[in-house]
């Protein structure tokens, strides 16, 4: 079946989180943007307008592989051109597997100014799910800032580097809470200050709430799309069944709450108490960065035998404490591919080493990959290297490791980093693996978590360490029952192992998700059989070197 959609990308105001802002970037008047349903096999056509008047926009469709569609991708400057003021283009694309994705906009930094949506697939008609659910919720997660992102990406570039620091709040389908706290009556004061809030429930910032029957299943979808924190997600006195990850099954497994990081989406599946006359909260709060400036997120889970009035009885959970690092990585390594899911070939052919380190370049703050920032280009690499246009980026390979000797527990030993558009070129239909390798920030003992997110793949989680990567930790790496993603998180000090097969021609950005550390350079381009790709809409490449060349063969 073909789903279609018209999308218009517009600037509008709204107070998600209670405070009036103006340069939110939504689709159709919407904030978030619409929800995509499809079923598995379904063909997803979206018309995108631009309305914007100032910038061009794409749309990234975040999990979807893209197998014969690369131009389809929406990621600007790879993919395709931005779609210019005024025009529109046609996305057009399957989606091959049930799950639970989002997509979002990958220009500049227009995800963070609110150009993201969730996009659902269900399994083929007449299929099941490897597990049951009476009723099924979606929450899309974001962090939100005050100050546009003109002025975050003119701060980011400016020497010295102006940090754009933690969020004012967290938005759960679009609604956060800024000035006030759900976390106390209405007219109380909260721990931190501020009084309860006092809604009606007509308020854009009003909460989320989950309408639940007692003693049933649900299934509650969750993806993260921040623009910087890590999050974790607790329902109060409900415990949660891990069921799916980024599109594919996981071997279940119970956790009273759980982390996420931006790229990574998850079903949980909950039971709710067969008797109940209270309400419940459903908690987001941030960890792996400071949490003291941004309050937590909060939705309520109502049961329909209760009054939506009534406040749930106790306190929100309090989400663990931010920089037990130990916490994450006990969560991350719990998590395995449903039995009976592809497994890794035991072998790889090619692997590369990607060194994570914050630089500079010019005075400016980076993050460099291997020693190199990356930056893009004007023209889409997909078309520039489909048409052998070897002028319109840097033709070096970029360095497939780093030097043996580096000290990932010390700051870089210098500081500088060169910044490059070249492009790793990948033997198409290989196994490959990469080595995330995280080290040291600019400041001495200081570390990140990254969410790397691969374009065009998922990717088998072959494992986590600590330290650098080295011989030994070869016989740690799990080749039974990896989980497939498309996002994975290096922890600060150690090392995150992947393995994934280049059988999709096109190019591909595989970059920290993160959006600031993306506009800061933290990201790599792959390129395989492209010269497989067929053919590509000149619409997607109507900028730069190879707009020159469709106007010059029109000229003929
Ligand atoms: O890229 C970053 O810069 C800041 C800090 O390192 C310098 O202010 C931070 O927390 C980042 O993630």
């Amino acid at each position: 079946e073909e789903v279609t959609y018209n999308w218009e990308v517009n600037y509008m105001s709204g107070a998600p989180d209670c405070m009036e802002k103006e340069d939110i970037i939504g689709i159709n008047g919407q904030f978030p943007g619409p929800t995509i349903n499809a079923r598995a096999g379904d063909n997803v056509v979206v018309y995108l307008t631009n309305k914007l008047h100032d910038d061009g926009v794409v749309i990234h469709w975040h999990g979807i592989r893209q197998l014969k569609t690369p131009w389809a991708d929406g990621t600007a400057a790879i993919s395709q051109c931005p779609i210019k003021i005024g025009e529109t283009f046609k996305y057009n694309f399957t989606v091959e597997k049930a799950g639970t994705y989002f997509y979002h906009g990958h220009l500049g930094m227009q995800r963070s100014a609110g150009l993201y949506g969730m996009l659902i697939v269900d399994v083929e008609e007449g299929k099941k799910e490897p597990f049951h659910y009476d009723g099924e919720f979606s929450l899309l997660l974001s962090d939100w800032w005050h100050t546009s992102i003109k002025d975050q990406e003119h701060d980011l570039n400016a020497v010295p580097m102006n940090w754009i620091g933690e969020a004012q709040s967290l938005l759960l389908n679009g609604k956060g809470q800024y000035n006030c706290t759900l976390a106390v009556p209405a007219n109380s004061k909260g721990a931190n200050g501020l009084p309860g809030c006092k809604f009606t429930g007509n308020e854009q910032c009003a909460p989320n709430i989950l309408d639940v029957e007692p003693g049933k299943t649900y299934r509650l979808r969750v993806a993260s799309t921040t623009a910087l924190a890590a999050l974790n997600v607790a329902i109060e006195s409900h415990n949660m069944m891990m069921v799916e990850a980024d599109g594919n099954y996981l071997q279940p497994f119970w956790v009273k709450d759980f982390d996420i990081y931006s790229g990574e989406s998850y079903s949980v599946i909950f039971r709710t108490h067969t008797r109940s006359s209270n309400n419940y909260w459903i908690s987001v709060g941030i960890r792996g960065r400071d949490p003291t400036k941004t309050a937590r997120g909060l939705a309520m889970l109502h049961y329909k035998s209760t009054k939506v009035s009534k406040r749930p009885m106790h306190h929100p959970p309090t989400t663990h404490r931010w920089n037990d690092y130990a916490y994450s990585k006990s969560f991350s390594n719990k998590i395995f591919a449903l039995t009976g899911s592809p497994t890794p070939p035991v072998n790889y052919d090619h692997r590369i080493f990607l060194l994570n380190t914050q630089n500079y370049f010019e005075g400016q703050t980076k993050w460099a990959i291997n020693n190199v920032s990356l930056m893009l280009t004007d023209t889409p690499y997909l078309g520039s290297i489909r048409y052998g246009l070897t002028g319109s980026f840097d033709q070096n390979s970029p360095p497939l490791t780093y030097p043996d000797t580096y000290d990932i527990t010390k700051p870089p030993p210098n500081p500088n980093c060169t910044v490059s558009s070249a492009v790793y070129t990948l033997e198409f239909g290989k196994t490959y693996d990469v080595i995330l390798q995280n080290a040291d920030m600019l400041k001495a003992g200081d570390g990140e978590i990254h969410p790397w997110h691969l374009h065009g793949h998922d990717f088998w989680v072959l494992g986590y360490g600590e330290g650098k990567f080295s011989k030994k930790d070869e016989k740690n790496l799990n080749l039974e029952n990896p989980p497939l993603r498309n996002t994975a998180v290096v922890f600060p000090g150690g090392w995150t192992a992947l393995r994934f097969m280049t059988d999709n021609p096109g190019v591909w950005a595989f970059h920290c998700h993160i959006e600031p550390h993306l506009h800061m350079g933290m990201g790599v381009i792959f390129a395989e059989g492209v010269h497989l790709v067929r053919k590509i809409p000149d619409e997607a490449l109507s900028c730069g070197d190879t707009g020159k060349m469709l106007m010059s063969q029109n000229h003929n």
